[in-house]
């Protein structure tokens, strides 16, 4: 549904050139929810506005929805944006006009009559709950009403892409929360493709089917979240699960075990000690829900010589358990 191909942006800057975009491409699924995390400056902005022309690449493509927007200007990009719905941190909101007034706004503009605008934001405006605030002045609302408000005229053009740009970073957890979860409903009931970008680990795994990592203007790691969770070296698995620094180096070995939708780790450690007479000590665990699934990391100390650690890796591997070697014995 929206392709990035070798994407490259560079701006110019009193301390020099920077590259925000290199060489970035990138893939959402029709339906999916596609989370872009990363820490200030990494180029998230510049990539998502890059989806809908905000900002435009100097080199690379960007298809949407089978139209390839790079290669459009004009009449032609203004009508393609209107497929493209965008949500922001601070709202964007006209605080002058009515609630129903915002919603309708674009719609004015792209010159549906005003019987038509009136049952578009009516229906729009059931779906995201605000149906009793239509009337109300957008001063009048709190942060998480005003939100709705923006994915109320996002979607007023039915768009298939809905861009999310840092929408609840502005938001108290609770509301957060609530916003979430409009988005997964929009997602499921709408067939709503969303990409968002977020430096919040938190939005990730509540809401996301796949997501990227930036740095630097580039993507270091991708893909759907439950394949990256099981991969033993995710550069994203530090933040997933937080399991805190890592001991100072006593001549053991330290090994992370990711479990999916397992219960316990007991038994696995138990096992382990006993069967190859290690000794285990558990340095820490952390279990979240990653896509609705409970999935934990746990991080363990193994003590024995070079030939039991192995056999001990091997057997874990075995059970079909993801395990990643983080500090070999010395
Ligand atoms: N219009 C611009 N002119 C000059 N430099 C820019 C411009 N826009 C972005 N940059 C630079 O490009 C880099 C990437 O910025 P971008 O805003 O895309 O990052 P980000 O990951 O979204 O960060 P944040 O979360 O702080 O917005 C930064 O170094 C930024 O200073």
């Amino acid at each position: 549904m929206i392709t990035l191909e070798q994407v490259s942006k560079t701006f110019t800057a009193r301390s020099g050139q920077v590259r925000a975009l290199d060489d970035v491409s990138l893939h959402v699924e029709p339906g999916e929810i596609y989370g872009v995390i990363g820490r200030s400056g990494a180029g998230k902005s510049t990539l998502i506005r890059a989806v809908n022309m905000l900002e435009r690449p100097d080199s690379g493509t960007v298809t949407v929805d089978g139209v390839e927007l790079t290669g459009l200007d004009g009449a032609q990009l203004r009508r393609a944006r209107q497929r493209i719905g965008m949500i922001f941190q601070q709202f964007n909101l006209l605080e002058s006009r009515t609630v129903r007034g915002n919603v309708e706004l674009a719609l004015e503009i792209a010159g549906v009559d005003r019987a038509a605008r009136r049952t578009r934001s009516a229906e729009i405006l059931e779906l995201v709950g605000l149906t009793d605030r239509a009337g109300a002045r957008v001063f009048e609302l709190s942060g998480g009403q005003k939100q709705r408000v923006g994915i109320a005229r996002a979607l007023a053009g039915n768009p298939k892409v809905l861009l999310s740009d840092e929408a609840t970073s502005a938001l108290d957890p609770e509301t957060t929360a609530s916003i979430l979860g409009l988005l997964r409903r929009l997602n499921e009931d709408l067939g709503l493709t969303i990409l968002l970008i977020t430096h919040e680990m938190d939005v990730v795994k509540s809401l996301c089917d796949s997501a990227a990592l930036m740095r630097d203007g580039r993507i270091v790691e991708s893909g759907r979240l439950d394949d990256i969770v099981v991969r033993g070296e995710s550069l994203m698995s530090p933040d997933l699960f937080p399991l805190g620094e890592l001991p100072d180096a006593r001549g053991t070995t330290i090994i992370e075990i990711t479990f999916v939708g397992l219960a316990s780790e007991e038994p696995v450690i138990s096992r382990l000690a006993r069967t190859h007479e290690l000794d285990v000590s558990l340095l820490g665990a952390a279990i979240e829900t990653i896509h609705g699934r409970q999935t934990g990391r746990t991080r363990l100390e193994l003590t024995g010589s070079a030939a039991q650690v192995d056999a001990a890796v091997a057997d874990l591997r075995g059970q079909g358990l993801t395990v990643a070697r983080v500090r070999e014995a010395r």
